[in-house]
């Protein structure tokens, strides 16, 4: 299980955010992406996703370039980026079984229900998502944490909008899916501690010098 990312090079619309930029994970690396606000941190990970195609360089998922191997690639991959993704019409539950569904994950109800319950969501499983907090909308987004087999997780912010409890509980889920021999790249300033694994730091912080 290998992620490679060789001489990615990246603009959006003038600027260019990045330039050659190489590192390799591997099972058990968790990769904190830093970089100051608008350095291209979202846009690297959506990249990496497959959602943003890059001007140069090549992502290679165990060998082979992402590109080429857009199925297998999505069941080895979970992202979660800044919005939910998630219905405000739609229950809790309701929401948390949609997107697992799209993740091809296949779960029973009574796991979708202890899923929820578990992050927090106990008795607040039907309440339509409008009517939830920011931080209990967000518990509903990472429910699927706790569901999904995807071997890779890139986490855009996940701790935004949640309390101490959640962010330790957050931190603990992390921890166990690096330690467990998955491998997570995530944007935060909050330090996730691992008993087991490694840390990666990838910086998009630039100089001055780099754009004269
Ligand atoms: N569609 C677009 N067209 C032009 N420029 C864009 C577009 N999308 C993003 N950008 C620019 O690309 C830069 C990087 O944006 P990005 O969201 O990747 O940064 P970030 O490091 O995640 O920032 P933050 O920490 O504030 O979330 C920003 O300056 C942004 O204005």
């Amino acid at each position: 299980m290998t992620l490679e990312v060789k001489k990615l090079t990246c603009t959006r619309g003038d600027r260019e955010l990045f330039c050659n930029l190489s590192f390799t994970l591997k099972a058990k690396q968790l990769m904190y992406l830093e970089g100051a606000n608008g350095s291209g941190k979202t846009t690297l990970l959506r990249t990496l996703c497959g959602l943003y195609l890059a001007d140069e360089g090549e992502i290679l998922w165990d060998g082979i370039a992402i590109k080429k191997q857009d199925e297998a690639y999505r069941k080895d991959l979970l992202y979660l980026g800044h919005q939910n993704g998630i219905k405000a019409d739609l229950t809790a539950y309701e929401n948390l079984k949609l997107n697992c569904r799209m993740a091809g994950i296949s779960a029973s109800k009574d796991q979708l229900i202890e899923a929820l319950d578990t992050i927090g969501l106990f008795a607040f499983e039907d309440f339509p998502v409008r009517t939830l907090s920011q931080g209990q909308k967000r518990r509903v987004a990472l429910a699927k944490l706790l569901l999904s087999n995807a071997k890779l997780w890139i986490l855009d912010e996940p701790f935004v909008a949640l309390d101490t409890a959640a962010v330790e509980q957050l931190q603990s889920i992390i921890g166990k899916h690096v330690e467990s021999g998955g491998v997570v790249i995530l944007t935060t300033h909050q330090e996730v501690p691992l008993t087991s694994g490694e840390l990666v730091r990838v910086s998009l912080n630039r100089s001055r010098a780099d754009y004269v």
